[in-house]
């Protein structure tokens, strides 16, 4: 029998994960956030092997995350907040140089949230696109404007490289299974905004206690 992990991407779902990401008081959800991503995954490995490398990375952070969660300290890793409190607290970062915390929450999760700016530009792009632009354009273009500053020469010939293997703009819309491209572009006008402020709270958090460049 298929796994959750094996089903179909909804671009609804991952809507409602990170719907449910926010609390009444701007805090962040782990879990939801990282169904949101594993919702995500999910698109990734049905456009085929190529982004099989990069798929393969984003599901061994989520997995960090989980296996936190899931960890005797659980409930200090409910919110992206209280994560970044207990790990600073008991000094569980690494915060100069790797040293022997070279997986800490706060370090894995800013690898996701730097992606997160690429999805949220991505998607502006798609929203906005007309019929006949290439997905690979906007993709690249988010890309070099946020993921790409983080990446070393190797890993960013290897995505744009990837990129070039995007369905059309048809084709995506057609994998998000909503409905018409219309549908699609009215939920993404309703994720867009979600996604960036989920970014905006995380990218606040972490320049307050100046975790951006964590190594
Ligand atoms: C609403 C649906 C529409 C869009 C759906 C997009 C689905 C995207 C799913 C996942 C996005 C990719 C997440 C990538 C996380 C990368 C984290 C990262 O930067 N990792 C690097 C640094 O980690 P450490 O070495 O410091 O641990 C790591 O080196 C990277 C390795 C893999 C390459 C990452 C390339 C990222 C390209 C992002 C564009 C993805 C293209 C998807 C096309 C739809």
């Amino acid at each position: 029998m298929a796994g959750p992990d094996n089903q179909k991407f909804c671009l609804q779902e991952v809507l409602d994960s990170f719907k449910s990401c926010l609390s009444p008081n701007r805090e962040i959800y782990m879990e939801h956030y990282v169904a949101g991503w594993k919702g995500l995954i999910k698109l990734l490995n049905s456009l085929g092997s190529v982004f099989g490398f990069i798929s393969k990375d984003a599901a061994s952070k989520t997995q960090i995350l989980m296996n936190f969660l899931d960890s005797k300290n659980g409930s200090e890793y409910a919110t992206v907040q209280s994560m970044v409190k207990f790990e600073l607290d008991n000094e569980l970062v690494d915060v100069n140089k790797k040293g022997i915390y070279p997986e800490s929450g706060c370090r894995t999760l800013l690898r996701l949230h730097r992606a997160l700016r690429w999805l949220e530009l991505f998607l502006d792009r798609l929203r906005t696109s007309k019929e006949d632009d290439k997905t690979s354009v906007m993709c690249r273009e988010a890309y070099n404007e946020s993921l790409a500053h983080h990446h070393p020469f190797m890993i960013r010939k290897a995505a744009g490289l990837a990129f070039y293997s995007l369905p059309g703009r048809p084709g995506f819309l057609e994998v998000m299974n909503v409905g018409s491209p219309e549908q699609v572009v009215a939920m993404l006008g309703e994720a867009v905004p979600l996604i960036s402020e989920v970014y905006t709270i995380t990218e606040e958090l972490y320049q307050k206690h100046n975790l951006l460049d964590l190594p």
